[in-house]
């Protein structure tokens, strides 16, 4: 499955912004040179090379904010943005509906969890406008189902990159954002060791993107951003705690996030930016991620497909701290109402923001092999099991949240079992594959 995946998975090349910019026009700075025809040659000549070098470097589809690999898609493959009716949809999609209510710019709003959070919003009657460059490391068309339950609830998802500047810069043109939702990025433990430099691209050089546009932007914004557990790496502590070491990762993906901790004090303490960071624990659910394994477990054990279950030295149990995804909606919501505010504007600090870091967990860690047991009796099929050895490519052995700071700080109280949880997603899982159960030893549905 991973050889079909590309190198640098959804790096969407988009159009060129289609605002002007308004340059002086070459022959007005020629007209004063008219008297001499050598030098007015000369300047004719050099702003020709100019010229020509800069449309070289501007059409080039390795523009800084592209990674080289990006150029494989072409231009026309982007979603075209701009335009006054463009706008109108941009600006209905992000009014608020509710006194006091917030407008908030959800990136990877297509994904699993951006989906469950701009529909929570737009349901309370928030604005809500979401961004997501639909890549394809996992079956974009799940993400297009999702952009049709969005557009539904009345979420306008622009198609476009984060790392794409002149965008994000439109964005807070039209819309006085109060908060920015940061949800895209790569996830995936394991395939950070098969495509490396999409890690850097989405989480460091992505989030670097929406912080610099944030902290432009005038108001700024208050930003809410996806870390996850895995910082805590060889961590040992016992429930993980916000105070525990996070400078021992074990896979790129966990590095990265950990950069963004980091990258995010920068920009806290430079520009007033409120940042809070929010280190999930293995989030399913309904329209959740067929790359997690309690989804493609579940995909394998209806066609009687042998599925791999990790083991640690000794025969050790691995374990998650599953999350299920109405807990995670409720923790996101709670952290954008208590985000605080950014001090800038412009790009000044005017006075110092809050800086934060919650652990979003269920404070109960299920082994791998439990999790089996419970879809078994759910999809009442009995899974083919191989008990293997953890392989050495970024997992942990277990996870386990302590939450004590995100229930005093705000008011998280997660109350999902897994069995109540998976019961919700396999009733899901069969309605949006209905093929499924009767397909025997077909995984194509995925
Ligand atoms: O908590 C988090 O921050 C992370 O949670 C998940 O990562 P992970 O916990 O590894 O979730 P899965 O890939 O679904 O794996 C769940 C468990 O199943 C185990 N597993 C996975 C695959 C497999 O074939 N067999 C197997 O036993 C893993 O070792 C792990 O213990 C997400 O995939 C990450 O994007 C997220 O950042």
């Amino acid at each position: 499955m991973m050889d079909n995946l590309p190198s640098t998975p959804g790096k969407f090349k988009v159009d060129k912004p289609q605002y002007h910019h308004h340059h002086h026009h070459p022959r007005q700075l020629i007209l004063r040179w008219h008297h001499s025809p050598l030098l007015s040659k000369l300047v004719v000549w050099s702003i020709l090379a100019i010229a020509s070098l800069l449309a070289f470097f501007l059409l080039s589809p390795t523009t800084p904010n592209s990674s080289s690999t990006s150029g494989r898609r072409s231009l026309r493959n982007a979603a075209p943005w701009g335009g006054p009716a463009w706008e109108k949809r941009v600006r209905s999609s992000a009014r608020v509906r509710r006194p006091g209510g917030i407008s908030v710019l959800v990136t990877g709003a297509a994904g699993f969890v951006g989906t469950h959070v701009s529909t929570a919003l737009k349901r309370r009657g928030d604005g809500v406008l979401g961004l997501d460059n639909f890549n394809d490391y996992y079956d974009p068309s799940l993400k297009r189902a999702r952009q049709a339950l969005l557009s539904r609830a009345g979420v306008f998802v622009v198609e476009g990159d984060v790392n794409d500047g002149p965008l994000l810069h439109k964005l807070f043109d039209v819309v006085p954002f109060t908060h920015v939702m940061h949800l895209a990025a790569q996830a995936g433990v394991r395939y950070a060791m098969t495509n490396p430099s999409s890690y850097v691209h989405s989480n460091v050089a992505g989030l670097v993107s929406v912080l610099e546009a944030a902290k432009s932007a005038d108001p700024q914004p208050a930003v809410v951003w996806a870390s996850s557990s895995s910082v805590y790496g060889l961590n040992s502590h016992v429930p993980f705690s916000e105070v525990d070491r996070t400078d021992r990762p074990a896979s790129l993906y966990a590095a990265t996030k950990k950069a963004g901790e980091e990258i995010a004090h920068v920009y806290n303490h430079i520009y007033g930016l409120a940042i809070t960071g929010l280190r999930f624990f293995t989030v399913y659910g309904p329209w959740g991620r067929p790359d997690m394994a309690y989804f493609f477990f579940t995909r394998d054990i209806l066609c009687s497909k042998p599925i791999s279950i990790f083991e640690g030295p000794n025969h050790a149990t691995v374990a998650r701290d599953f999350t299920y995804i109405d807990d995670i909606v409720s923790g996101c919501l709670a952290s954008l109402d208590n985000a605080g505010k950014s001090t800038g504007s412009g790009g000044k600090k005017r006075g110092s923001a809050p800086l934060r870091v919650y652990n979003l967990g269920n404070t109960s860690p299920v082994s791998v092999s439990h999790l089996v047991s419970i879809l078994e009796q759910l999809l009442k099929v009995k899974a083919v099991r191989n008990v293997v050895k953890m392989p050495r490519n970024g997992d942990v052995q277990f996870t386990h949240a302590n939450i004590s700071l995100a229930q005093r700080g705000l008011g998280y109280h997660p109350t999902t079992d897994l069995n109540t949880g998976l019961k919700k997603f396999v009733r899901w899982y069969l309605d949006y594959y209905p093929t499924s159960s009767s397909k025997k030893g077909s995984s194509s549905a995925i």
